[in-house]
């Protein structure tokens, strides 16, 4: 649906995206992942239409979209970007804001379709009130309702769900991904939280320096991380070798194990403790338990994580 091909961009010297390689396909959501400043919004403006890329292009079902410099108001009608930042009109409702989207439409369709968009996400009881009325969270869902009013071909996303909490973020993710699914929509979705990435990508790219260094399922990636950087970014590892790493699951703890560790502290998690341990040497590691440790233990470990 939307591909990127050799694309660069570049703000002076301080910061460069090289020729990147890109495939957005319908029905499925690709999560980006990266350190801050990485990249992830630069490509997103890229993939947008919002920024002038300085070399490769963007094909939007095989044909090249205009950039900015080719056109008088920058973006594509058919790619959404959806950010954190707030740009619903202040002095209407929610529902004449997501209806905006389709006003060259006639007034029953643009009913119907606001119907359908607020059942999927979630809005009906907030379709009459005001946007300084709704929660951040609230806020978030309708813009990408808004965003999603005109049937867009291709939904970008920056960090949708950064101001919901767990719950919300559940029901939000889950409808989200039905209705890109419904509606065969292509899908990108910047995210710092792994477990939305987890949760919804098909696949996960992950971004280092403006440089998309890996790229697969999330089970892939978070079972044969290629290099520590992707690796932490799927969670914590620990190593007292600097070669094996590990994860806190994979520690099991019993009186054969053949490691050594020492308690410093069990922090309540709800369904289990983090055990938090150091080692002879002074390292500091953590494995997982449902009940509290003490003292000296031991343990063993049912697997390990190695870098190229
Ligand atoms: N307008 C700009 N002028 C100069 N440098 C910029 C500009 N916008 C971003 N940068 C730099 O480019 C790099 C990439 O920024 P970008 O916002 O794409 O990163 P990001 O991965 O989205 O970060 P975050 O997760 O913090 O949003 C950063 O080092 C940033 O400081």
């Amino acid at each position: 649906m939307l591909k990127a091909e050799k694309l660069s961009y570049s703000y002076g010297t301080s910061f460069q995206l090289k020729s990147l390689n890109l495939k957005l396909s319908p029905g499925k959501i690709c999560g980006i992942i990266g350190h801050s400043g990485s990249g992830k919004s630069t490509l997103l403006h890229l993939l947008a239409g919002l920024k002038e890329p300085e070399a490769g292009k963007i094909l939007l079902q095989g044909e090249a979209i205009l950039t900015p410099s080719k056109k008088l108001v920058p973006g594509h009608p058919q790619i959404k970007l959806v950010t954190q930042q707030n740009s619903l009109f202040p002095n209407i409702s929610i529902k004449e804001n997501i209806a905006y989207e389709l006003r060259y439409y006639e007034k029953a369709y643009q009913d119907s379709r606001v119907r359908i968009l607020a059942k999927q996400l979630n809005l009906k009881a907030l379709l009459d009130k005001l946007p300084r009325e709704l929660s951040g969270g609230e806020i978030q869902r309708v813009m990408i309702a808004r965003a999603l009013a005109d049937e867009p071909l291709v939904l970008l996303l920056d960090e949708p769900m950064a101001n919901l909490d767990r719950l919300h973020k559940k029901d939000v993710m889950l409808s989200l991904k039905k209705v890109v699914e419904e509606e065969n929509i292509a899908c990108a979705m910047v995210t710092h939280d792994i477990l939305d990435a987890f949760g919804m990508a098909d696949e996960l790219l992950i971004f280092q320096k403006g440089k998309i260094i890996q790229r697969g399922t999330s089970e892939d990636i978070y079972f044969h991380p290629r290099t520590k950087y992707v690796a932490e970014l799927m969670g914590e590892i620990f190593t007292m070798d600097d070669k094996a790493y590990f994860r806190s699951e994979d520690v099991i703890f019993n009186k054969e194990g053949v490691y050594r560790g020492k308690v410093l502290n069990n922090v309540f998690q709800g369904s289990y403790y983090e055990v938090l341990m150091e080692d002879e040497n002074g390292r500091r590691f953590a494995g997982k338990s449902r009940d509290k440790k003490e003292g000296e233990v031991s343990f063993s470990l049912s697997s390990f994580i190695y870098f190229d």
